[in-house]
């Protein structure tokens, strides 16, 4: 029930018109229901003085309005009541069908608005699979939690109605019918807590599978490789399994809840029949009437107790996402500074120290690096090369120490603006499944085909590409599977160079070329320190010799190297 106050509250208009639109329907077509009796009293010409309370209650009303109670002017208000209220209910079902796509979009756009601004140390804990889950299986169960929520209050709309009209024609029979239809809800709902359980463990399972299943399948060359699927499968099986076990659970809990419904209604409605026409002589137009009554109350009773049960089920995967959503949004990325970087004389770090928990990976790194010359990082593995780079593009902040971009402290200057500034090639290469030209550009209007085409030449990119039938319009495949590492690698290159960046950091870029085409392109990346700032991290002789300074960081400190090391830096 909270969930359906939390969706009401954040549409309160709507909600307000669907409920009215509702009441509305079911006061309707209780009326056009309560001209029945009077239509039975006439088809047993019953004296007026015999006519129940509803009976003696519709009559004049209809005289109000000048229309004689006959046979024909009921039928005919009883099939305009029908008609205006499928109006009504046109009304509000348009208005739930709208809020419940509402409220799926809005549970995903909330969720990616959150995402696009979380820091980068979220993103190295969460598995892609449960966001990916979140954002698609878990928003749509949400909504249709809504939409069962509503249902079940439009069911207990229509129950009041019924009942209204029940009490106005016998209310010791509508006491009892209300007291059955609660002792059947009662003794169900030990059903619905299952169903409700089988679905908290189907949003644990699910998110569950899906994280794994989008690992195992990033990974599947390895696996296939290696012969690992008779390894692999078995988990993803079991896990799938287990799903269908909990799905089963529903399955079996909901039919089991219809079926036992049905049993008590049919058992209720034979046995005060029987009561009604043979011990306590009632009228046959009456109870005919009572029964219809009951029937249409105590169904609409069971068909809510279903829509609750469905709503139990899939209110876990709101729950769910709401706690991936929060989590993200608690991770939001500080942004504090706004002056504008410009880069005219260089970077330095002082004294910075940066630890990931316990484990401290930089621990006073002091060094410089000019604009518009060539650094190049070496040292050791795990040594903080990438941490350096993490810090300088504010992806992470140092405990202690300072970076400063022509004297001003990086965390004074405008990060957004900071970063757009940077061309990036990561130490693994990111290709999206889209094509090359898409790649390089990543979607920026501004760059057009030439400046692609002008990138991807310099990076030495040009002579496979041209040989692909569509040329930079060509798909590189899920990760850039359909390319080589090492094109891959130009592609990413390419992609740093075409915004023209002010910073260009290269974390081991061609790890993945060949020796030749590893030269041309510091060759290349050489040449632009006119143009551009250059940070690389490099475990190749190429870049040293043609640095105009090398640092080596070890042991949480930068030293600068020699002359011996960077032969061009030296002269
Ligand atoms: N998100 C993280 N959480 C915890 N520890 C991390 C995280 N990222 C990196 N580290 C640790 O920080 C240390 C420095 O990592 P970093 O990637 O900066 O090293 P590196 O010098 O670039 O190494 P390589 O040359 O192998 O790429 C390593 O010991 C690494 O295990």
């Amino acid at each position: 029930m909270k969930l359906l106050l939390i969706f009401s509250r954040s549409d309160p208009w709507r909600s307000a018109l669907v409920v009215a639109s509702l009441v509305l329907a079911a006061a309707v077509e209780g009326f056009g229901f309560s001209t029945l009796l009077p239509l039975l009293s006439l088809a047993s010409n019953r004296p007026a003085s015999e006519h129940s309370a509803l009976a003696q209650i519709i009559e004049p009303v209809l005289s109000s309005v000048g229309l004689h109670p006959s046979t024909p002017v009921l039928l005919l208000v009883i099939l305009v009541a029908l008609l205006i209220k499928s109006a009504l209910l046109l009304v509000a079902n348009r208005q739930v069908g709208y809020t419940v796509a509402q409220v799926a979009t809005d549970l995903r756009l909330r969720l990616l608005r959150a995402l696009l601004c979380t820091r980068w140390a979220y993103f190295t804990s969460q598995p892609v699979g449960v966001l990916a889950n979140a954002f698609a299986a878990e928003a749509t169960r949400a909504s249709q939690a809504y939409l069962a929520g509503v249902t079940m209050i439009s069911q207990l709309i229509i129950v009041i109605a019924y009942a209204v009209i029940a009490a106005m024609t016998s209310s010791p029979a509508t006491g009892v019918a209300i007291l059955l239809g609660i002792v059947t809800v009662s003794i169900l709902s030990h059903l619905v807590h299952i169903t409700r359980a089988a679905g908290t463990l189907q949003t644990t399972l699910q998110k569950d599978a899906i994280t794994r299943l989008i690992d195992v399948f990033r990974g599947i060359k390895l696996v296939k490789v290696m012969g690992r699927e008779p390894i692999v499968a078995p988990i993803l099986v079991n896990e799938t399994e287990q799903l269908n076990t909990a799905l089963r659970r529903q399955v079996i809990t909901k039919e089991a809840v219809a079926a036992l419904q049905d049993m008590a209604l049919m058992s209720y409605v034979a046995i005060s029949v029987y009561v009604c026409i043979v011990v306590l002589g009632l009228d046959l137009s009456l109870v005919f009437m009572l029964a219809l009554v009951f029937i249409r109350m105590l169904t609409s009773l069971n068909k809510a107790q279903r829509q609750y049960q469905d709503m139990a089920e899939k209110e876990s995967a709101y729950w769910s996402l709401l706690s991936t959503v929060e989590a993200a949004e608690a991770e939001r990325e500080m942004i504090t500074g706004d002056t504008l970087p410009h880069l005219s004389r260089g970077i330095m770090l002082r004294d910075v120290v940066f630890a990931h928990d316990t484990h401290r990976v930089l621990d006073g790194v002091s060094f410089d690096i000019p604009t518009g010359k060539f650094t190049v990082l070496v040292g050791p593995s795990g040594a903080g090369k990438t941490t350096i780079i993490d810090l300088l593009a504010r992806l992470v902040s140092p405990q202690s120490g300072h970076i400063y971009v022509d004297d001003v402290p990086l965390s004074e200057l405008d990060t957004t603006t900071w970063r757009r500034m940077i061309g990036y090639v990561p130490q693994e290469t990111v290709l999206f499944n889209e094509s090359i030209a898409l790649n390089v550009s990543l979607g920026d209007p501004a760059i057009g085909r030439a400046d692609i085409e002008d990138a991807l030449r310099r990076c030495g990119a040009w002579l496979f590409i041209q040989h692909l039938p569509q040329g930079i319009d060509s798909n590189v495949g899920e990760l850039g599977g359909k390319l080589s590492g090492g094109e891959r690698q130009r592609i990413a290159i390419a992609r740093a160079l075409v915004r023209r960046p002010l910073l260009l950091i290269l974390d081991e870029p061609t790890s993945m070329l060949d020796t030749t085409s590893e030269e041309a392109i510091w060759q290349m990346v050489a040449g632009l320190r006119s143009q551009v700032t250059i940070l690389a991290v490099s475990h190749q002789q190429t870049p040293l010799s043609l640095a105009d300074q090398a640092y080596r960081i070890e042991s949480g400190h930068a030293v600068l190297l020699g002359p011996a090391e960077t032969p061009r830096a030296a002269t």
